[in-house]
């Protein structure tokens, strides 16, 4: 498909292609998880590509007004198309995705629609999704303050009920409740759910959630007592410049009583508080909703940087051999491919896993339906610990990608910058990284204690109930071809994760107290949490490997980058796995050699395994990354685009340039 807003022009890349030994059509399938699935995808990433409106190419030469102004032209245009091709719910999200433009609508559909759907009654639900569907209202999630982010228990933001009235009094009492952060809320949104401290009958109930109008639907005023505005530019040019990320102060805002999110907890006509026999942890069901479409972004991110690497890497020659023969492709170093190719499947492995969670937060949300809160805990703490792990793995590896592809890397035009720009604020977004894997490494700590006094551990923490072996196996490699055992490598993960997440529970219960255990041995949690997480993500690659997998060699290609992903984490944690005892020094020797091998003979492939992702050449928006592999004239082509070489001799010269060299000049001649 890729193919096809290429033109059949010469394929620079065709050599590369020829040497690949599976069906990428296969792959494409696997990697998307149905022939459904591919065939959508396709459909909309061409019908954005062929769109005037949807350009990009001139994206980071764009102003900061330009941009904004673009991205609402672009939104209005997509819910036009949208509405004109009666696109489905997947095709219109398709579509939102491979426009590739961060904009007010994200957040209206993955965090507005889903809080009120998750925290509002049946009756409020009707209200206000009628409308939110239909875009009457946009609507944003205004959770954050200047003051507060992680601890949203520390938010200051009030809402205070007036029985007189039967209204919330909605107030910023300090400037650090400001709100602070949430996308389109700057210039866009006209309505928020926010998140503020309930008090009635004069006592704090904490944190709720509150439907609220912000702007007029006549002419986008803010209403009374509202001040509003964009928060400023952020990181890079382009990126996520696009988002009104927004500021907002209440002034004893009045909303009706029936605007406060009513499912998890209600105040009556006469004040009262009364809470549901709800988890109140459901608070947060948006944000674990998010964080686990968040996993899904980060495998595609991760991919696209990869795509480009990979193509040019194929492309880029740099040094002959001594004896004057051609010069070397760089794909062909083996440090390129050292670098690289653990990259290339971790994009497959975090594509996998990511698939698994959607699975998973169905599965919850079914059971929640039925009032079975079993599982939250577990959902909770997948959702940050996969959200954390991916997108900070995703952000550095997009950096190295740059790095990867030398100079030209660094241009706009490659697309990196601006790939690398969009995803880093994953790594903070729906909770800090670290934040979030201390979430986990309570969840780790409380299941080590409930193992400790007899409970069988169920889902992802199953394998601790295997503790007696674990604590003390020994690995049972001995050769090279050893650690191409499933088994054998699930084995020490697990050991692993078990032994960190033990080592950690000991040394807590010797503190004083349990908190200061924790808070002293906080760096060794995220530790023992990552590779908690790690041992998630590689078991879900070998579980992928026992489904049905269709094509020629598209199993032996997954099962190749399953053993790279597993062996990369081994080499590059070596000192967990021997700290821990899991492995021998040798064991890891021989798990490197293992991984130079795998290296080699995924090389053959590694163009057919980016074409796999099936991008077109606009979503990628890469002079690089392009399918054709014609880098040079892109990187030449775009080049002449910039703003800068709009004149031949630039503005600024007669004021600035012209009188200082003429200065020169004459003080030369003196
Ligand atoms: C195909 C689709 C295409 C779509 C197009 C593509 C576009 C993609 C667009 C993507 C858009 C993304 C846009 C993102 C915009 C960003 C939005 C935001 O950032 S919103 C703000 C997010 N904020 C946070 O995430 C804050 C982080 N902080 C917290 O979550 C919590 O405060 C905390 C968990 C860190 C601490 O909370 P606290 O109440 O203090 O908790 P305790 O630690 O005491 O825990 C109490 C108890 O609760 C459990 N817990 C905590 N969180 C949860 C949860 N979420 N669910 C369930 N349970 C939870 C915790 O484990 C404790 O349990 P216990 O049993 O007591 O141990
Ligand atoms: C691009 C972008 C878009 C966003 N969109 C929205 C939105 O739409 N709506 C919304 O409500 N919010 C939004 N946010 C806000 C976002 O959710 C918060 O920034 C995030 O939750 C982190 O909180 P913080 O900024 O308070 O960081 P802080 O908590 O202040 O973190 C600062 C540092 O302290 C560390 N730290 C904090 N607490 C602990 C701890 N307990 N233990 C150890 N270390 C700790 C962190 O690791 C970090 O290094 C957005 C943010 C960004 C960057």
């Amino acid at each position: 498909m890729a193919a096809a807003d290429w033109g059949g022009k010469a394929d620079h890349l065709a050599g590369e292609r020829a040497t690949a030994q599976f069906d990428v059509d296969g792959m494409k399938v696997a990697w998307a998880g149905s022939r459904h699935a591919v065939e959508v995808a396709d459909r909309m990433a061409c019908l954005v590509a062929s769109d005037p409106v949807f350009r990009k190419d001139t994206r980071t030469m764009l102003s900061r007004k330009e941009l904004f102004k673009d991205t609402l032209k672009k939104a209005a245009h997509a819910w036009k198309r949208t509405v004109e091709l009666h696109l489905t719910e997947e095709e219109a999200n398709l579509l939102r995705l491979y426009i590739d433009q961060p904009g007010y609508v994200d957040l209206h559909w993955v965090m507005f629609v889903p809080a009120i759907k998750g925290q509002g009654t049946e009756e409020q639900q009707k209200k206000w999704l009628t409308m939110a569907y239909k875009f009457q209202i946009i609507g944003t999630y205004a959770q954050t303050e200047l003051g507060h982010g992680s601890n949203v228990q520390g938010l200051e933001t009030t809402a205070t009920f007036d029985p007189s009235t039967d209204e919330f009094i909605m107030h910023s009492p300090t400037l650090t409740s400001s709100k602070w952060w949430p996308g389109g809320l700057g210039k866009t949104s006209t309505h928020a759910v926010v998140y503020a401290r309930l008090i009635t009958e004069g006592k704090d109930y904490g944190i709720h959630g509150f439907i609220m109008q912000l702007r007029s639907l006549d002419d986008h005023s803010p209403l009374p007592g509202i001040t509003i505005g964009d928060i400023g530019g952020k990181f890079g040019s382009g990126a996520y410049n696009s988002m009104d990320n927004g500021v907002m102060r209440l002034d004893h805002v009045r909303i009706p009583r029936d605007q406060m999110l009513m499912r998890l907890a209600q105040v009556t006509r006469e004040g009262k508080y009364v809470h549901s026999d709800v988890p109140k942890q459901l608070l947060y069901g948006t944000m674990v909703y998010v964080r686990q479409t968040i996993v899904a972004d980060a495998s595609r991110a991760l991919s696209r940087a990869v795509c480009i690497a990979v193509r040019y890497g194929a492309i880029r020659k740099q040094f002959g051999s001594k004896a004057g023969g051609p010069e070397t492709q760089v794909l062909n170093y083996k440090t390129q491919q050292s670098r690289l190719f653990p990259f290339l499947a971790s994009a497959y492995a975090f594509r996998f896993v990511g698939q698994w969670l959607k699975w998973l937060y169905t599965d919850v949300t079914q059971k929640l339906e039925s009032k079975d809160f079993s599982t939250l805990p577990e959902a909770h703490a997948c959702t940050a610990g996969l959200k954390s792990v991916t997108t900070s793995a995703t952000a550095d590896a997009i950096e190295e990608c740059q790095k990867l592809c030398g100079g030209h890397g660094y241009l706009n035009s490659s697309g990196l910058p601006e790939l690398f720009a969009v995803n880093l604020p994953a790594c903070t977004y729906e909770g800090d990284n670290v934040v979030l894997l201390l979430q986990v490494a309570r969840f780790l700590m409380k299941t080590v204690s409930q193992v400790a006094s007899g409970k069988q551990p169920v889902g992802t923490t199953a394998y601790m109930g295997n503790i007696q072996h674990l604590m003390q196996c020994k690995s049972v490699v001995n050769t090279v071809e050893d650690w191409l055992n499933p088994a054998a490598i699930k084995e020490v993960f697990e050991a692993r994760a078990l032994r960190m997440a033990v080592n950690c529970a000991q040394n807590i219960s010797k503190a004083p107290s349990q908190e200061e255990g924790f808070s002293e041995l906080s760096p060794d949690l995220v530790e023992a949490a990552v590779a908690h997480v790690q041992l998630i993500i590689v078991t879900k690659f070998i579980e992928k490997l026992q489904e049905d997998i269709l094509g020629h060699g598209v199993k032996e290609q997954l099962q190749k980058l399953c053993g790279i992903y597993a062996l990369h984490l081994i080499h590059k944690h070596l000192g967990d796995f021997l700290s821990t005892g899991c492995v021998t020094a040798r064991q890891g020797s021989l798990a490197n050699e293992r991984l130079g091998k795998l290296y080699a003979q995924v090389r053959p492939n590694a163009v057919a395994l980016v074409d796999a992702f099936d991008y077109t050449d606009h979503y990628l928006g890469s002079a690089l990354g392009r399918y054709d592999g014609d880098v040079y004239s892109a990187l030449y082509k775009e080049a002449w685009k910039d703003p800068l070489n709009e004149t031949v001799v630039p503005d600024g010269y007669q004021e600035h340039l012209r009188p200082l060299l003429k200065q020169q000049l004459k003080l030369s001649r003196l």
